[in-house]
């Protein structure tokens, strides 16, 4: 091969890093990790009481597959565990990770309360029959559309996150009030500059981001003395959130301390006592066997006794408590399947000489990046093995890509695989509930994957597939032409010949 002018071809391989013994069973479904219902029969996986190679045949791939049981199991654990009569709290859901009408149901019928943070959660909420006053509405940037909505509805709290927003809001209280309806009832996000030990981006209670009042300069306390003196709004209380997928309560625990110090500068400053302290969400979840998440009975145990001895310390009654979990209900229990697409060998020598040491399989599904953002975004880690069989074949270093036109379409960095998988195929990746569909694009026009809630041995589609007519209607050119090919609509199984039988 003719050397390039500027040296030898751009990337040279390296072997990869030392990733660790292979592990001896690549099949186990750690339940730490899979859904409640996740098992093996007969080597292949089974959700909710369904193969998933029924599931597969029935929806397509990819598919995401909601274990309602787990989803549903794990809302009570969080009302449970919160649910002292001494210190009564409330679960938000936390509907940005993941939400549809039927999750809204289910979250009403359970009990719980709903975060929505657009108007059009909001209203997807509502459509489904949602009680109003059980939602809180949150946002850095509430459009006046999303306000009045709010407000017309009479939804629970209005989270308050900037001054622009409270004057914003004023004048529609008011008219509400002058209507004969009451105060609306607004809660201030207070930022307590807490660096929480998350991904950077996904950390929201330092001082230098978008989110909330400023605790450290004085904007809490005066956005809060601001809204007291407002007849039209009803300041119930104060909310604070640090951070999402969070393993170590400390961060919770300093958050409340600061918060409920806010609570005591507020009662210096006008005399008020508020009722209501919501502590927002972040609750981390296991997506590998080794990660050690915090139980809900754990965090309501801990928060509980901060606030209660913060509580006591300055002489104030103890608030009703909140906290709005969405990654700890939505995520552990969905499992997304793909069909594996095609498999490349990336070896240090010619793909020709099966001998040359092997970097890692390139082994690439029908989906991506469009339907889990998460990997490329945060680097995130997850579990992954073949679902439709297991096999005593030895382990092979592979990587999990999307079919997107982009390098960075990585959806599982490193995992063994057994090398005998092919074509046609399955893979499960585990805790893919929150912030994967709800992330969702149509990047190189790929189509939202459906989402299919099974229990008990039934599987009902809670969201169908986004078909390809659905995107043309969008287009002002293509509105009304058919879409070319229903076999586009219609997706996997594309490799019958695979070794799914
Ligand atoms: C205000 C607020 N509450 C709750 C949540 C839910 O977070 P998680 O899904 O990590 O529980 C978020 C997202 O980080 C949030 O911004
Ligand atoms: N979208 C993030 C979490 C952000 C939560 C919302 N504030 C994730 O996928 O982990």
């Amino acid at each position: 091969m003719r050397a390039h002018p500027a040296g030898p071809l751009h990337g040279t391989l390296t072997p990869p890093p030392a990733a660790g013994a292979p592990p001896t069973d690549l099949g186990t479904l750690d339940p730490h990790v899979w859904p409640r219902s996740a098992t093996r029969v007969g080597g292949e996986m089974h959700l909710g009481g369904r193969p998933v190679t029924e599931l597969a045949r029935t929806h397509g791939t990819p598919l995401f597959v909601l274990d309602e049981g787990d989803f549903r199991g794990r809302a009570a654990d969080f009302a449970t565990a919160f649910a002292d009569p001494q210190l009564p709290a409330d679960v938000h859901y936390a509907s940005k990770a993941f939400l549809c009408g039927q999750v809204a149901r289910w979250i009403a019928d359970d009990g719980l309360f709903l975060d929505a943070c657009s108007g059009n959660e909001l209203a997807v909420a509502l459509a489904a029959g949602f009680p109003a006053e059980r939602i809180a509405l949150h946002g850095n940037n509430k459009s006046l559309v999303e306000l009045q909505l709010a407000v017309d509805a009479g939804i629970g709290h209005v989270v308050l996150d900037s001054f622009d927003e409270i004057e914003r809001l004023v004048p529609m209280a008011e008219a509400r009030v002058a209507g004969g309806g009451t105060p609306v009832p607004v809660l201030i996000r207070a930022t307590v500059g807490i660096e929480a030990h998350t991904h950077e981006f996904i950390a929201t209670a330092h001082e230098d981001q978008k989110f909330g009042f400023s605790l450290a300069t004085g904007d809490a306390l005066t956005a809060a003395v601001r809204v007291i003196r407002e007849p039209a709004l009803h300041l119930a209380g104060l909310h604070s959130h640090i951070g999402s997928q969070i393993f170590d309560t400390a961060g919770f625990e300093a958050a409340a301390h600061r918060v409920v110090g806010l609570l005591g500068q507020v009662h210096q400053a006008t005399g008020e006592v508020l009722g209501e302290l919501n502590l927002g969400g972040g609750f981390g979840i296991a997506y590998l066997p080794e990660d050690d998440p915090v139980t809900p009975g754990d965090v309501a145990a801990r928060l509980r006794t901060v606030v209660a001895a913060e509580c006591a310390q300055l002489g104030l009654p103890v608030p009703r408590l909140a906290v709005e979990p969405g990654r700890a209900i939505a995520g552990p229990g969905t499992v997304t399947l793909y069909e594996i697409g095609t498999i490349k060998p990336v070896r240090l020598g010619s793909s020709g000489a099966p001998g040359a040491p092997l970097v890692r399989n390139y082994v690439s599904v029908d989906g991506g990046m469009s339907d889990n953002i998460r990997t490329a975004l945060y680097d995130a880690a997850y579990t992954c093995v073949l679902a439709n069989r297991t096999s005593d074949a030895p382990p092979a270093l592979c990587r999990v890509v999307g079919k997107h036109c982009e390098s960075g379409d990585v959806l599982v960095r490193d995992l063994w695989l057994p090398s005998d998988v092919q074509p046609g195929d399955l893979l499960a990746v585990a805790a893919t509930g929150a912030y994967c569909w709800s992330m969702a694009s149509n990047y190189n026009y790929l189509l939202k994957p459906p989402v299919v809630a099974v229990r008990g041995g039934a599987a009902t589609e809670i969201v169908r597939r986004q078909t390809l007519s659905d995107v043309f209607a969008l287009d002002a050119v293509l509105a009304d032409v058919p879409a070319p090919s229903p076999a586009i609509d219609q997706p996997a199984p594309e490799h019958p010949a695979g070794a799914r039988s």
